[in-house]
């Protein structure tokens, strides 16, 4: 298998995501989780998808991962390798974007990366090296609040800085507004400045057409979806892939029961299942009693056991923000995150056993914990629910086939899970 476009995620929702940009924008492409084992078949593709689970660990954990995984997607063709990072920026001061963006960079011979999370059909765009997401400068979105990752700092140039050995620049507007000749000049004048990255503006699908084509010319760069649009994009222009359609016999019906599982505290996640309790059976997990040991699992399973027969149902951990914080204080950040993402990824399994076959995940790590537990090795890309959202197809795994959506926190309307389940037949 000879690919054209390698990618790492740094989580698993943000490889669906980015996946479904490629799809739609003419790349035949797998999502695979973690390097594939040699035994899986995978199916000819122009893109593979790497999913990892390393946007939360210390950063030398998620620089050996992702650079195995580097290693991986250049012995099977690939010329450029898109660290895809969330849209938000999602990180702490101790990495771990910068210190995967600059060991790829390394692998790579080295050299100045370009980096944007901008995606604009979802309402992050950069200007002056800032981040907006929607209306709000990242630091006044809900990504302040966010459990793993708090954002409040919406200068990416400084939080960029904060998390790297080199030195951060800035690609801006004007130059990249003025096309690729003007955008690559500006870069190429800020390689002699010793930059290991350079922060690139883009406010408009053209802007990331023209970043595409610019890192196209390069080994590595790293970004959201949006620069996934414009690299898949710079591909099928140059010629090198053929562009394709979905597939749409991915969504061929599996059967099944059907269930959602979300450990996503965003508010866009406490609005859909707000919205969705009013048409569904929703459990609400207690969090303190989920910390305390495996009754409140055991409780879960029995309260949908009775109700699976007859539709969908919610099993929902997510809180809202004052809530989280007590818990945190209470047991700490990241005990308190990783304990419930184990919890909901039992709960997944135990759903699955029961006969579950189209199961609805919403939150990064959440979803992270629950593919893992369900040891799926990788998914094929079918149509989109919502930006940034497609429907998977499990490739590989023990229980025969599935269909999954693995839902981003903050991505999707209101109705987003009935959207979801009456596309999963
Ligand atoms: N009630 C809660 N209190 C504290 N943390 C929670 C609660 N519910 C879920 N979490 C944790 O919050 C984190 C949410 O992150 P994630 O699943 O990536 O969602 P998102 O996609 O919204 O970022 C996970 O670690 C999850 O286990
Ligand atoms: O780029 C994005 O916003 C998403 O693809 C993504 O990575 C979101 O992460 P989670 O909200 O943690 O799912």
């Amino acid at each position: 298998m000879a690919i054209s476009l390698g990618s790492i995620a740094d989580d698993y929702t943000g490889a669906s995501d980015l996946a479904n940009t490629l799809t739609k924008n003419g790349l035949r492409t797998v999502q695979t989780v973690g390097i594939p084992d040699p035994a899986l078949a995978l199916p000819d593709v122009d893109a593979v998808v790497i999913s990892l689970k390393i946007r939360s660990v210390p950063a030398s954990e998620a620089v050996t991962a992702a650079t195995e995984a580097e290693r991986w997607l250049r012995e099977r063709g690939a010329h450029h390798v898109l660290y895809k990072i969330c849209s938000t920026f999602d990180s702490t001061d101790a990495g771990n974007i910068g210190p995967v963006t600059e060991a790829l960079s390394d692998a790579a011979g080295g050299g100045s990366v370009l980096v944007t999370p901008a995606f604009p059909e979802t309402g992050r765009t950069v200007y002056l090296g800032h981040l907006f997401v929607g209306g709000q400068p990242l630091n006044e979105s809900p990504l302040k609040d966010h459990p793993l990752n708090p954002m409040h700092d919406a200068n990416l140039v400084r939080v960029l800085t904060r998390q790297s050995r080199g030195s951060v620049g800035l690609l801006d507007l004007a130059n990249v507004a003025a096309g690729p000749a003007a955008a690559r000049a500006r870069f190429d004048a800020l390689r002699p400045t010793g930059v290991s990255m350079a922060i690139a503006d883009a406010i408009f699908e053209r802007d990331l057409e023209t970043l595409g084509e610019i890192a196209l010319e390069m080994p590595v760069s790293t970004g959201a979806s949006g620069l996934g649009l414009g690299l898949a994009r710079a591909l099928v222009r140059s010629g090198r892939i053929s562009g394709s359609e979905t597939a749409e016999d991915i969504i061929r019906p599996v059967g099944g029961l059907s269930a959602i599982v979300a450990g996503s505290c965003s508010q866009a996640t406490l609005r859909q299942l707000d919205v969705a309790e009013r048409s569904m059976p929703v459990l609400r997990l207690d969090p303190e009693r989920l910390l305390a040991g495996p009754d409140e699992i055991t409780a879960a399973i029995s309260w949908a056991g009775d109700r699976l027969s007859a539709g969908p149902v919610i099993i929902a951990a997510s809180a809202a923000p004052e809530t989280v914080s007590r818990l945190q204080r209470q047991y700490g950040r990241e005990a308190s995150g990783h304990a419930i993402e184990t919890a909901t990824s039992m709960i997944a399994a135990e759903l699955v056993e029961r006969g579950v076959r189209r199961l609805v995940v919403a939150g990064g790590e959440t979803s992270g914990a629950a593919v893992d537990r369900l040891a799926i090795p990788a998914f094929l890309i079918g149509p989109e629910i919502a930006p940034g959202v497609p429907i998977l197809r499990t490739l590989g795994n023990a229980q025969g086939d599935m269909l999954l959506a693995l839902k981003s926190g903050n991505f999707g309307g209101d109705d987003f899970f009935a959207a979801a389940l009456a596309m999963m037949h």
